[in-house]
């Protein structure tokens, strides 16, 4: 039996096989890319990367990635990220990592997206992840409240001073412990009419190929994409 870690690191040599030389690409955050960002200095690969977070930035300036700025390029050709839990449908929930809101603003400007994962990831339905929501902090108390009175079993995200974690865009996370999502897209659309939520962490129809590291690697693909 092999290590999580050791499948993380599986699924990321696979995925830098879709890298080659001269592309833009959008590199997601968390411990899975990481092994993405070792394999891609390790084999000197020349890309232009567009970062999802302060932390994923940083660990590229130490490699020596090469980063530009998101408004700084005409197009992103592909862009690999983690994900925390995946469906059979190839939905996804992300933001463990509180870099839900910049990750998404990257995935949705590239023309594919490319996600790795270990196999202890995938479920049948969504939600035994608890759902990172990312939250104006003026009046998130009165989010906490009304998303309490709905059932979804929120919890303000703290760091361990016991205060509340701050994303790199400036707001609070919190995190939905719903067990099972029914309807990812119902929830996605009731949580984007609440004011004071910035975005959440139901990635829908944004995965074209999942690898999943395992004993044996698995990659998905979708087959139609739909498009906005
Ligand atoms: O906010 C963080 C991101 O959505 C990560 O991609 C996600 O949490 C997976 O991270 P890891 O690869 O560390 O499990």
């Amino acid at each position: 039996m092999i290590t999580q870690d050791e499948k993380k690191k599986r699924a990321a040599e696979v995925a830098v096989n879709y890298i080659k030389d001269g592309m833009v690409v959008g590199l997601g955050t968390g411990s899975t890319v990481m092994y993405l960002l070792e394999a891609i200095a390790r084999q000197g690969l020349k890309i232009s990367g567009v970062t999802t977070s302060k932390k994923t930035s940083k660990i590229c300036a130490s490699l020596g990635i090469k980063v530009n700025d998101i408004d700084n390029v005409d197009h992103i050709d592909v862009t690999i990220d983690g994900a925390d839990e995946v469906d059979v449908y190839m939905n996804g929930i992300k933001g463990g990592g509180a870099a839900l809101l910049m990750e998404k603003i990257v995935a949705k400007n590239s023309k594919r997206n490319i996600w790795i994962v270990d196999d202890t990831k995938v479920h049948d339905i969504l939600g035994t992840f608890p759902l990172p929501v990312e939250v104006v902090p003026y009046g998130s108390g009165r989010l906490l409240k009304k998303f309490n009175d709905k059932g979804l079993k929120p919890i303000l995200r703290m760091d361990k001073n016991k205060l509340p974690i701050v994303t790199d865009g400036g707001h609070y996370i919190i995190d939905l412990h719903l067990n099972a999502i029914d309807n990812p897209q119902n929830l996605a659309e009731y949580l984007e009419r609440q004011v004071g939520v910035v975005e959440h962490g139901l990635f829908l129809d944004v995965a074209d190929v999942i690898i999943i590291g395992g004993d044996k690697n698995i990659i998905k693909e979708r087959k139609n994409r739909m498009t906005e």
